[in-house]
């Protein structure tokens, strides 16, 4: 029997987790893998439950939730030297990672995919001291996922980031940033966001990132320039087809290290989480993390 740790956050998405638990340990245990859970009991407490599987030794470390929850497991992870593989269990409002994975939704199937035990490596990204797997983001667009009271994700799921958004887009300001990345001539103007890709499934557009892959070491870059709202809308429905990278107002490139500062105040985004504020560097650790898929 192989020993997994099963991290799940008991209030993410519909609450799955409390009605499918019995059903999900009883078919990884016919399939030979022994799960002991820990239910989260808040913010902070996956990256201490992670921090501790790895330490005890645990075969395998899964995280079931949201991005929120797994970017809290990969956080107590990344820093461990012998780092079990991970499986990330897609049951959260957004699911951004598992979904550019193509990782099953379904508890049987995704049981099944563990239970398969076939691992591929995957690059992470060091925000200054923190880490993200998906996506890091800074400007006035990124607050939208953490303004999202976390009752109301549950009761209107993804609608309350569509309804959010919206909104948002009224009244987005744009940032002076200053970003330096290797390869690139240095940029100093005024932009509406920023975001670092390492997946091309970022917050709902599966096409924003097109040529993002997970293990080539390389981040996928994407930076809006200031604009009004009526381009705004044009450049986001150009988006949802992936047609958006050769605008003009969009700058797009891979790298695997990059600094951005502003002499604004401009607040971070690490997989849908509040990630600290601007000055920050952004580091590729190329395949960091074996996980399931
Ligand atoms: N028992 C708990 N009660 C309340 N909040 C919790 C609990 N356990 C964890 N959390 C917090 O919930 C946050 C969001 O959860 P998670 O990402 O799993 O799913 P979600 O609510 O569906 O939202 P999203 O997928 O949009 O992030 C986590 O970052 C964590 O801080």
């Amino acid at each position: 029997m192989k020993r997994a740790r099963l991290i799940y956050n008991p209030t993410s998405g519909r609450e799955e987790m409390r009605r499918r638990l019995a059903d999900i340990l009883a078919r990884l245990d016919a399939g030979g893998i022994e799960a002991s859970c820990h239910a989260t009991t808040g913010e902070g407490d996956a990256t201490i439950a992670a921090a501790d599987a790895v330490e005890r030794g645990y075969d395998m470390i899964i995280a079931a939730g949201g991005d929120g929850t797994l970017n809290e497991v990969i956080n107590g992870m990344a820093e461990k030297e012998n780092r079990p593989p991970l499986g990330v269990f897609p049951l959260g409002t957004t699911n951004d990672f598992a979904r550019a994975l193509g990782i099953p939704r379904s508890w049987e199937d995704y049981c099944d995919l563990v239970i398969g035990q076939q691992t591929r490596p995957t690059d992470l990204g060091k925000a200054n001291h923190r880490y993200f797997i998906n996506i890091a983001g800074g400007g006035s667009l990124t607050e939208l996922t953490y303004e999202v009271p976390s009752k109301l994700k549950t009761m209107i799921g993804q609608l309350a980031y569509y309804w959010k958004g919206l909104e948002k887009m009224v009244s987005l300001s744009p940032q002076e940033l200053i970003i330096r990345a290797d390869g690139q001539e240095e940029m100093h103007d005024e932009f509406m966001l920023f975001l670092i890709a390492n997946t091309n499934s970022v917050g709902g557009f599966e096409k924003l990132a097109p040529h993002a892959t997970i293990d080539d070491g390389l981040f996928d870059v994407i930076a809006l320039r200031k604009c009004n709202l009526a381009e705004m809308i044009r450049l986001v429905t150009m988006a949802l087809r992936g047609d958006h990278l050769n605008d003009k107002k969009i700058v797009h490139f891979k790298t695997d290290y990059m600094e951005v500062s502003s002499p604004g105040y401009v607040q971070l985004n690490l997989d849908g989480e509040l990630g600290g504020t601007l000055p920050a560097t952004f580091r590729n650790l190329p395949r960091h993390l074996e996980i399931f898929r």
